[in-house]
């Protein structure tokens, strides 16, 4: 009956429930791409997506393993690192560092192995961990699941004998494996495609089949399906298979050991380019490491965020800086804007712009203002800034150049770090610190300079009441009061006098450098501050002293002849200006005269106290804890032209020179061996230490009326001690010599002597007290005299005078060119002395009048 109409050949008719439509499952919903649109992807492709993904989904949690791997090694390494240093080092001044966490026992275990530092890591890191664990064990599962082959068998085991091997493998040798293994990769891929290729003919002869089998979709995707379920099993265990004996997981794995031994090497780097920045800044961070090895790996990160924020911080500024030096002009404010400012930021921002001018005044002024308009502007907003009085800021600013002037201003405002001495008299360090971390004290020593000093970070008991504390084993005190005892360096059995000593920091500080030994004298004017000093002195088991009460100037006509003299001065404290704000509004010009003056007269009489023969000492330390040269550098100045004095080293090796030069004046050269101490630059109260050498028992003589300094009397004996030496012959000649004359160069009457009666007070004290009290007596203007008579003692001391007049005379006529001319000065030459010294400060206006002016 002629063919089938064609629509009958679309229309496929179902067939009944056959082998092939009984197997068959529920049709799938098709998959919709990205892009909306549906495609129905082919068993092959499917498995092709799949091999790839889980290839793709392998390698990378292989990377992240390996690099979670590698932090965990480094963190040990630096662990262990830290763990070997955690002996605390004296190093150079800590106080600056952050304060170190003391928390190194949780780093070890109790075998002294090294323990995973969870303690350490942030939660992030945690939670990598956490992902690197599940790697791992993924990875073991795996490893477990795929046994042992041939293959992998060998670089499984020998993972550790591999690693020298390894570790001479370089990083870009695991780059080209990485490499090869994605070229494996590849391969694997067109294998796969190849087989793939295959199996989609396969498909497609099964349907024609199908086709000509004339079977439904149904029936052909249900074959499909069970097909692909088949083959996929099959493909599934082959690709297993492969991959357990694949280069690519071979080399994955061998990468790993890789990774691993170099990472032994080169340490931090990697964590590094994983956390910061280029590999050059990873380079210099890893110098820096090695330089802080002793710091932990929380304190390292922490350093290098600082740096980072440092590195932002200075960025920002630079482009300040272009923004501002881009900007025209500043423009001077007005009078109104000067007056009321609007803010703080104001003025702050002001100050800057003021100080960006003046560092560039010629390109950066204003047309029509002077350099000293812009400087008032700044003197101004700084009182305002920093609450100063005019006064005050404007000495400072004669002291400081501009950048050093805002540093020391900021740095002022701030508490210097907590340090407290140790009593060597009582205690040693090590205990002292051991018992005050096991209070809860962070802490570490000073630094390299002192071996009595600690810093407190933190504290969780008040540290001026520990136990230790109370006992005497240790005394708060700033890290820049040890300097001038340290300076004077005081020695057993010497005599000693501590001119202004309350309440006693710095004198119990001599004591415990004598050890007990000798005589102390702790004098203060102060009667109420003695008993501060008697505390203390009791507390710290200093027995070796006598408390006096003088004022220091009138020391001299009581007690005469010490082997070496402190004299912390009282003074306007401009360098403690953090521990007492008040400074920066109650100083004025009066002040500054007032102190000064005193200053100078405390420190003629201290110099008068010293024997120039003694055998050991002859060495005054003038200390301060202002920054001013008024107070400073021109008080020495003074001295060295009214006494046989020169000055020496203070034997500190950090601290900056003194100065030579100051505005219009011109000191002694030699004033360059003082040292400042600054805030700013060392962490450390601002303080002055000056180290002067008696030359000459004998007070040189002003022969001008108008006071400039002229010749200088002389006696004989003092032209051995010229070089400074006291030499066995020169201590023979004096005892040969008459007792007028001797007491005169000893410096001390007979009656003034301390030796014989002081010594004896101490020896009685002490028996009295018993040997672990202080032998201290409070002895004051008002007590009986140390000697037998201050008249007496005076009238000794005027007839020695006279006798020495007389014999200078006679000596100056023998040899004009007399030898103290060169003692004098401390280069040498007195010459060079009154040389050095500005004219308006040497031709007869003492510095003080200039003050006064
Ligand atoms: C800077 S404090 C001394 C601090 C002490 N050296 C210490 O380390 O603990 C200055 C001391 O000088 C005292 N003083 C003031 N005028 C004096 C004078 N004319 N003679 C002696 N001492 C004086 C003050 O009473 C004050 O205690």
């Amino acid at each position: 009956m002629g063919r089938k109409a064609k629509f009958a050949e679309e229309v496929v008719q179902k067939k009944g429930p056959g082998r092939k439509s009984r197997k068959q499952k529920d049709p799938e919903i098709p998959k919709v791409e990205g892009n909306g649109v549906t495609k129905r992807l082919s068993s092959n492709q499917k498995k092709r997506m799949k091999k790839r993904a889980m290839k793709v989904q392998e390698v990378v949690d292989k990377k992240n393993a390996q690099a979670e791997k590698r932090k965990l090694l480094n963190l040990k390494i630096k662990e262990q690192q830290a763990s070997k240093k955690m002996e605390p080092k004296d190093g150079a001044l800590k106080v600056l560092k952050a304060p170190p966490s003391k928390a190194p026992k949780p780093l070890q275990a109790s075998n002294g192995k090294v323990k995973k530092p969870v303690q350490y890591h942030s939660s992030s890191e945690d939670e990598s961990d956490e992902e690197t664990a599940e790697s791992d064990q993924d990875s073991s599962e795996e490893e477990n699941s795929k046994g042992f082959t041939d293959d992998n068998s060998s670089w499984l085991k020998p993972v550790s004998k591999k690693l020298p091997a390894k570790i001479l493998s370089s990083k870009d040798e695991s780059d080209e494996e990485e490499e090869e293994e994605e070229e494996d990769d590849d391969d694997d891929d067109d294998d796969d495609d190849g087989s793939d290729e295959l199996e989609e003919e396969e498909g497609d002869g099964e349907e024609l089949e199908e086709e000509e089998e004339e079977e439904d979709d149904d029936d052909d995707m249900g074959e499909e399906e069970e097909s692909d379920g088949g083959e996929e099993e099959e493909s599934e265990d082959d690709s297993e298979g492969n991959e357990n004996s694949s280069p690519v997981l071979k080399k994955g794995k061998k990468e790993s050991v890789s990774v691993q031994s170099l990472d032994m090497d080169s340490d931090d780097s990697d964590e590094d380019n994983d956390d910061y920045g280029s590999d050059s800044e990873e380079a210099a961070e890893s110098k820096d490491d090695e330089s802080d090895e002793d710091m932990l790996p929380i304190e390292k990160k922490a350093k290098k965020l600082k740096k980072k924020q440092e590195k932002d911080d200075k960025l920002a500024e630079e482009e300040l800086q272009l923004n501002i030096a881009s900007q025209d002009v500043f423009a001077f404010p007005t009078e109104e804007e000067i007056k009321k400012p609007k803010d703080l930021q104001d003025v702050q921002q002001r100050i800057k712009d003021v100080i960006t001018v003046l560092n560039d005044y010629k390109r950066l002024h204003q047309d029509g203002r002077s350099r000293s308009e812009y400087t008032d502007l700044l003197r101004q907003d700084l009182c305002t800034y920093y609450s100063y009085n005019d006064f005050l800021m404007e000495k400072l600013m004669q002291v400081f150049q501009l950048s050093d002037l805002l540093e020391f201003l900021e740095a002022s405002e701030v508490q210097r770090p907590l340090t407290i001495r140790v009593n060597s008299l009582k205690a040693r360090r090590k205990d002292v610190a051991q018992a005050l971390i096991n209070r809860g004290v962070n802490l570490d020593p000073l630094g390299k300079w002192t071996k009595v000093g600690l810093v407190v970070y933190s504290s969780q008991v008040p540290i001026g009441a520990t136990p230790e504390y109370l006992a005497g084993h240790y005394i708060i005190q700033g890290a820049s009061s040890m300097l001038p005892v340290m300076a004077l360096a005081p020695k057993e059995n010497e005599r000693i006098l501590d001119m202004a000593s309350a309440p006693g920091g710095k004198a119990s500080h001599i004591a415990a450098a004598m050890k007990n030994t000798g005589v102390l004298f702790a004098n203060d004017a102060n009667k109420d501050r003695t008993k501060a000093v008697v505390g203390n002195f009791h507390r710290l088991g200093v027995v070796n002293s006598v408390i006096t009460c003088y004022d220091g100037r009138k020391i001299p006509n009581v007690i005469q002849g010490f082997d070496r003299v402190l004299l912390d001065a009282p003074c306007t404290g401009t360098g403690v200006v953090s521990k007492d704000p008040s400074v920066k509004t109650n100083k004025d010009e009066t002040d500054i005269q007032r102190c000064c003056t005193l200053q100078r007269e405390l420190l003629l009489a201290a110099i008068d106290c010293l024997n120039a023969r003694s055998s050991s000492g002859g060495y005054l330390v003038y200390s301060t804890c202002s920054v001013l040269v008024e107070e400073n550098e021109w008080v020495i100045d003074y001295a060295l032209k009214k006494r046989a004095v020169r000055l020496v080293p203070t034997g500190l090796d950090f601290g900056t020179e003194g100065f030579t030069k100051f505005r219009h004046l011109r000191f002694h050269p030699s004033l360059n061996l003082t040292r400042r101490f600054y805030p700013h630059t060392h962490n450390m109260d601002g303080f002055f230490v000056a180290k002067l050498q008696k030359l000459s028992n004998t007070i040189p003589k002003t022969l001008s009326s108008d006071g400039t300094e002229g010749e200088v009397s002389v006696d004989n004996s003092d032209e051995e001690n010229n070089d400074s030496k006291k030499s066995e012959k020169s201590k023979k000649k004096d005892k040969k010599k008459k007792p007028a004359q001797q007491e005169s160069q000893n410096g001390k009457s007979p009656n003034s002597s301390p030796t014989k009666n002081d010594n004896k007070k101490v020896k009685k004290e002490k028996k009295k007290n018993g040997k672990n009290t202080t032998s201290s007596t409070i002895i004051n203007e008002q007590s009986p005299s140390l000697s037998p008579g201050v008249d007496k003692q005076k009238q000794g001391v005027s007839v020695t005078k006279q006798k020495t007049k007389l014999k200078n005379k006679a000596k100056k006529v023998k040899s004009p060119g007399n030898k103290m001319s060169k003692s004098q000065s401390p280069g040498g030459k007195k010459k060079r002395n009154s040389n050095s010294v500005s004219s308006d400060v040497s031709t007869g206006k003492s510095p003080n009048k200039k003050l006064r002016k």
